[in-house]
């Protein structure tokens, strides 16, 4: 029994001894937590922190900068964007929409192709031509209206136009309503009506010959890109090229964000291939677009058929002058359909912009709907063989020969009716 009670006694004061050192090494590393955790105080008196504490703070704030850096970054990337992109944009719509409305404008345009309407009609007269323009035929230059005229009508609503109202074109579909609808799709019309033969808007004919839509130039390859990267044009800008420049900065950015609904593509013969038409009636000095397509240097002897001139540049690599030309075979605009004639009712203009060449297509005179768009491919001395140019001008005039000698037959013979009939009554009533 004695030895029993002896081993519980030892037993227990083993327990004892262990939870009292359990104990002390607790409280030991308390101590060291307590030192870890809570501040320390140095010579000065002046709080400090441990190194772990430090580290953790440090951690929490570099997250804070860098999260603050990149919300700061990207409102700055957005503002810029803004400003520097879209804004400009807006800004510039409007003006040309104020344009568009500004009755100086308005009267210059009617009066230059009022001017160009009576030059061309006495030029075919005089050379015996039965070609007639009869441009404007509900407005009369004198009868534009004045200033306060059209300040009086400005408070009449917009679309309610009446016959004698100068006609400003309708460019965008979104600008027209739905009861005018009527008047400006008339590809199906003007089937029958007008020109007869095969007839597409510029989609369908793009679908059909598998060319790509491009609303910018593209260029070629990098090679031509690192040309182009390279050459400044506001470095040789001469002081009038600036001012067209800034003149037709808005029509370039409109032209090119807008789809454009005024032309139609139609098959003319074999030879000429398609031309393109206006689908609706277009004023004087109007933009009817830019060519655009892809930036290439080239072979100068071929390949002129879809191409505009661009530029002549310096290569640095070749260390000689490269001749660029903008292709609109496989990717362009609508432009790419405009056919040469020696009746040229447009013209072209380089105008740089971006830093770049744009090739604007403006109109000389009022167009009427249904009529081709063409320019002078001679105004472009780099565009086509002058031979070439002759021997179309050639077919051209007998084309019109033959139209006048129909036109001068018809006339004899309606003539000759009439002083038949003339006969025939005088003599009924002798
Ligand atoms: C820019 S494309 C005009 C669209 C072209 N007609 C078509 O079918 O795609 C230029 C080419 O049209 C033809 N072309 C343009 N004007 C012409 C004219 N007056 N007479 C004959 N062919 C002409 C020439 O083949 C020329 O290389």
């Amino acid at each position: 029994m004695a030895r029993g009670e002896n081993r519980v006694l030892k037993n227990r004061n083993e327990t004892r001894r262990d939870k009292r050192e359990k104990q002390k090494l607790n409280e030991k590393k308390d101590e060291e937590v307590k030192n870890d955790n809570i501040v320390k105080t140095d010579d000065s008196g002046v709080g400090i922190f441990t190194e772990e504490t430090n580290k953790k703070i440090e951690g929490t704030l570099s997250k804070i900068i860098v999260k603050v850096g990149c919300i700061t970054l990207m409102l700055y990337v957005w503002i810029f964007l803004f400003t520097k992109k879209y804004y400009p944009y807006r800004v510039q719509n409007q003006m040309l929409i104020d344009a568009l409305q500004d009755p100086e404008l308005i009267r210059h345009t009617v009066k230059v192709s009022y001017d160009y309407q009576e030059f061309y009609n006495k030029y075919m007269e005089e050379h015996n031509q039965p070609q007639r323009i009869h441009l404007l035929k509900r407005v009369d230059k004198d009868t534009v209206p004045t200033d306060e005229e059209v300040k009086e009508k400005e408070k009449e609503p917009v679309y309610e136009v009446d016959e004698d109202e100068v006609p400003i074109a309708k460019e965008r579909k979104s600008d027209i309503l739905p009861e005018d609808e009527a008047d400006v799709e008339v590809v199906g019309d003007m089937k029958e009506e007008i020109m007869g033969g095969e007839i597409y808007t510029v989609d369908e004919i793009f679908e059909k010959l598998g060319i790509e839509k491009i609303s910018d130039y593209q260029t070629y390859s990098e090679y031509e890109k690192n040309l182009l990267k390279e050459f400044r044009l506001d470095r040789e800008m001469p002081e009038n090229v600036a001012k067209k420049a800034d003149y037709y900065k808005q029509i370039i950015e409109r032209g090119l964000k807008e789809g454009d609904e005024r032309f139609f593509v139609k098959k003319i013969n074999d030879k000429k291939g398609y031309g393109l038409f206006a689908k609706v009636d277009i004023v004087a000095n109007e933009v009817l677009g830019v060519y655009t397509g892809v930036i290439q240097s080239t072979d100068s002897e071929k390949g002129k058929k879809f191409e505009w001139y661009y530029s002549t540049i310096p290569d640095r690599k070749l260390e000689k002058m490269v001749e660029l030309r903008v292709n609109g075979k496989n990717k362009g605009s609508a432009l790419r359909f405009v056919n040469h004639s020696i009746f040229y009712n447009s013209r072209i203009e380089y105008v740089p912009y971006n830093n770049q060449w744009y090739i604007l297509f403006i109109t000389n005179r009022y167009i009427n709907r249904g009529e081709e768009i063409t320019v002078d491919y001679r105004k472009n001395p780099k565009r086509m063989p002058e031979k070439i140019l002759d021997k179309w001008d050639k077919v051209e005039e007998e084309e019109l020969q033959k139209l006048y000698d129909e036109y001068m037959k018809l006339k004899a013979q309606s003539e000759q009716a009439s002083t038949k009939e003339e006969k025939k009554a005088s003599a009924k009533e002798l």
